[in-house]
């Protein structure tokens, strides 16, 4: 049995190795040739998987390593009879602790404390509910938006996006891209709603580029109300507009999902799957795979200020370090692919254990997924 792999899939190859031939390929553009005996095919978000890639190929099983599912059809493969898994939540922790790095840097840098303000999370699945639960340990006030959840009768209180584009100091999208139904995401921010957004306002886009129109954000950043945004994902992907990258706060090249952690259990995730689908069930603990932390162990003193969280949030992982690459390279072809390829290890919070000599900080930081404990 023939496995092709994207290539940017850590531990694929010493994993699909226990079940067949494994080739890794780039996964933008996808070596068509290699799909001529391929059984199995392991992507990510960048490759588009459709009857134009696979029509008249024998690949019997697609799985991908990612929580959105918008570049597979996957309507056409339950109807060519392909099996299809992705790894739902596999990297939702990694984005919310880009999320944290960016409001607290942005915190810092126009003087205001996090907790002082409400934030509207747009989308309230894997991403969206673990960020709510960490701005509560915080105390944060948040408001909640997710239309199929309220549709559905979920426990919880959700609103209508309109009361949180009048009421939030900052807006988090992290729905699934949807082009049409009674759901559709596309081009959620748009003109109108940007010119509804009262003055001083954040937005931040961590879901896919389309959920915001990037032309309407450049023509709102470039007006006269203030408003500030930090974009991982870009309308359109790998070709970015640099006069939107120019204008927002933070830019990264769609990396906010990218702890080791969130990549490793998007890996073992699609190998569980297919190796149920062929029969041959087999579970892989995250713990056997990842290699230590650099920074394994800190001690904290006293009461946690929102400065001191944000220096501690930063020894694990700053998203700056993102930023600034990007901004290098915007615009030479290639190099936004090449900053996800070749991106430097970035591991979660839970990595980093913390010795605190208060209680109550103790609690908070286990709460937003520290390892600490009282010491
Ligand atoms: N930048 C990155 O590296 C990453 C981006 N993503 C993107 O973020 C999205 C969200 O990720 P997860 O939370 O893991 O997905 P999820 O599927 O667990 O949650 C998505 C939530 O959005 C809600 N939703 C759907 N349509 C909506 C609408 N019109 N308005 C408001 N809410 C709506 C759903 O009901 C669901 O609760 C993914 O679909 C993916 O596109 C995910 C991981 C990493
Ligand atoms: O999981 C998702 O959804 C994502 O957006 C991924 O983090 C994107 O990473 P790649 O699959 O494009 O490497």
């Amino acid at each position: 049995m023939k496995i092709l792999v994207d290539e940017n899939m850590p531990y694929a190859v010493e994993l699909f190795s226990r079940l067949g031939n494994v080739q890794a390929v780039p996964g933008r553009p996808i070596p068509q040739d290699a799909l001529n005996d391929a059984d199995a095919l392991m992507v990510r978000s960048v490759t588009k998987v459709n009857e134009s890639l696979l029509a008249g190929k024998p690949v019997k099983f697609v799985g991908t390593a990612t929580a959105g599912t918008d570049h597979v059809d996957d309507a056409w493969l339950a109807s060519a009879g392909i099996g299809f898994s992705a790894a739902p939540g596999c990297n939702a922790i990694a984005v919310v602790e880009y999320v944290f790095s960016s409001l607290l840097i942005l915190a810092q840098r126009d003087g205001f404390q996090l907790r002082d303000k409400t934030v509207g999370i747009i989308g309230v699945g894997n991403v969206g509910s673990r960020l709510n639960a960490r701005l509560e340990a915080l105390g944060v006030r948040t408001l909640l938006c997710d239309p199929p959840r309220a549709d559905r009768g979920d426990a919880g209180e959700f609103w209508p996006l309109e009361k949180l584009v009048a009421e939030a100091d900052i807006l988090t999208f992290h729905t699934p891209l949807n082009m049409s139904g009674p759901y559709a995401t596309h081009h959620l921010v748009d003109a109108g709603l940007l010119a509804r957004l009262p003055a001083d306002r954040i937005l931040v886009n961590a879901c896919r580029g389309e959920v915001v129109d990037n032309a309407a954000l450049l023509d709102a950043l470039d007006g006269s109300k203030k408003l500030t945004a930090v974009l991982d994902v870009w309308e359109p992907e790998p070709d970015l507009s640099l006069a939107l990258l120019d204008k927002v706060a933070i830019g990264t090249a769609h990396i906010a999902g990218y702890s080791l952690e969130g990549k490793a259990r998007g890996t073992t995730q699609v190998f569980e799957a297919f190796s149920q689908f062929i029969g041959q069930p087999q579970t892989v603990p995250l713990e056997s795979l990842l290699p230590a932390p650099e920074f394994a162990e800190v001690t904290l003193s006293g009461a946690l200020s929102e400065p001191k969280l944000l220096r501690l949030i930063h020894l694990v992982y700053d998203v700056r370090r993102d930023d600034r690459p990007l901004r290098r390279v915007a615009g030479k072809p290639g190099e936004f692919d090449k900053l996800r390829k070749f991106y430097e290890e970035r591991r979660e919070w839970s990595s980093l254990r913390v010795i605190c000599d208060d209680a109550a900080t103790a609690d908070v930081l286990k709460k937003l997924g520290f390892n600490s404990q009282l010491g």
